[in-house]
């Protein structure tokens, strides 16, 4: 539960960061695995490794740095994360998505969230991006979610009919807007993307063949142990979000098939199809509305 990332923590934490970096980003990013190479680009860079930040977690996944990056991507102020925290490290899911109430009180309107994942939509292939259009958030329907525990409305902004509700509304958690924009972007530079429904498991190990055909019949293009409480966070918080996620396994569901998925694949795909990918998100991050006046 968020009983231990209570509203005065986060806000020692935010006091923290903003005493060392006193840039207002408007653009959140959290990088999955093999995908932290985005930070390079940031200009006027300032790094926080997760270590200095107090109560931060760390990262204890191989192709997962830990370090927050500010800085100008494309003109924009950012916050990245080069790292993110998974359940299946034994963090609670409020543990791994407090960060972007972090990153929200810190100005952020705008989170960009991205991942590895495997492709359970039959015509998928390694190295394919998609666009998250929706989530199944199974860890929630098991009753593991971030928001479980005291709702402190004090979190975020107000979301159109209500202060940070006691029941948010997560229907239109990935902005359409923003998907259509992620869209054009890739047409102009020829990258197919493709557009699908993302689903978390607990892990840390992959799924079963008979966990894969279920997932396949419940209509689910891509599988990963990640994204859904970020998102969870981001929208009870208010924030407009988009989600990639690059296909890194194929999930291969014939009791014949030899082919187990491995994470050394995860980073290799990842770092294979990272520039793709940072393209997308730098000429998107170019093109948020900012807050200036
Ligand atoms: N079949 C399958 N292939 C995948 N490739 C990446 N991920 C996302 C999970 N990534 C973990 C382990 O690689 C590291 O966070 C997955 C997954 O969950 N399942």
């Amino acid at each position: 539960t968020n009983r231990f990332y209570t509203y005065e923590r986060v806000q020692e934490i935010v006091a923290f960061i903003q005493n060392i970096v006193p840039a207002k980003p408007e653009v959140a990013i959290i990088c999955g695995s093999g995908l932290g190479g985005l930070a390079e680009l940031v200009v006027d860079k300032v790094v926080i490794p997760y270590a200095d930040i107090p109560n931060f977690p760390r990262s204890t996944v191989a192709g997962h740095r830990s370090n927050l990056v500010f800085g100008i991507l494309n003109g924009i102020s950012i916050v990245c994360m080069q790292g993110r925290f998974h359940p299946y490290e034994g963090y609670t899911t409020a543990a791994c998505a407090f960060p972007v109430r972090v990153m929200q009180m810190l100005g952020a309107h705008t989170l960009i969230v991205t991942c590895a994942a495997g492709g359970v939509n039959k015509s998928y292939r390694v190295g394919d991006i998609m666009l998250i259009k929706d989530h199944i958030n199974f860890p929630s329907m098991a009753g593991n979610n971030p928001l479980i525990g005291h709702n402190d409305e004090r979190f975020g902004k107000k979301i159109s009919f209500c202060l940070r509700p006691r029941f948010p509304p997560v229907g239109h958690a990935y902005d359409r807007q923003y998907a259509s924009q992620m869209k054009q972007i890739a047409a102009k530079h020829n990258i197919e993307l493709r557009e699908g429904v993302y689903c978390a498991l607990g892990g840390p190990c992959y799924e079963t063949i008979a966990e894969i055909n279920l997932l396949r019949v419940l209509g689910i293009d891509a599988v990963g142990m990640s994204i859904v409480h970020e998102v969870t966070l981001g929208a009870h918080c208010g924030l407009r979000m988009l989600g990639l996620a690059l296909i890194t396994n194929k999930c291969l569901s014939e009791y014949d098939s030899t082919i187990e998925a491995v994470h050394e694949d995860v980073i290799r795909i990842s770092e294979l199809k990272a520039n793709e990918l940072q393209q997308l998100i730098l000429d998107f991050v170019g093109g948020v509305k900012t807050n200036k006046t």
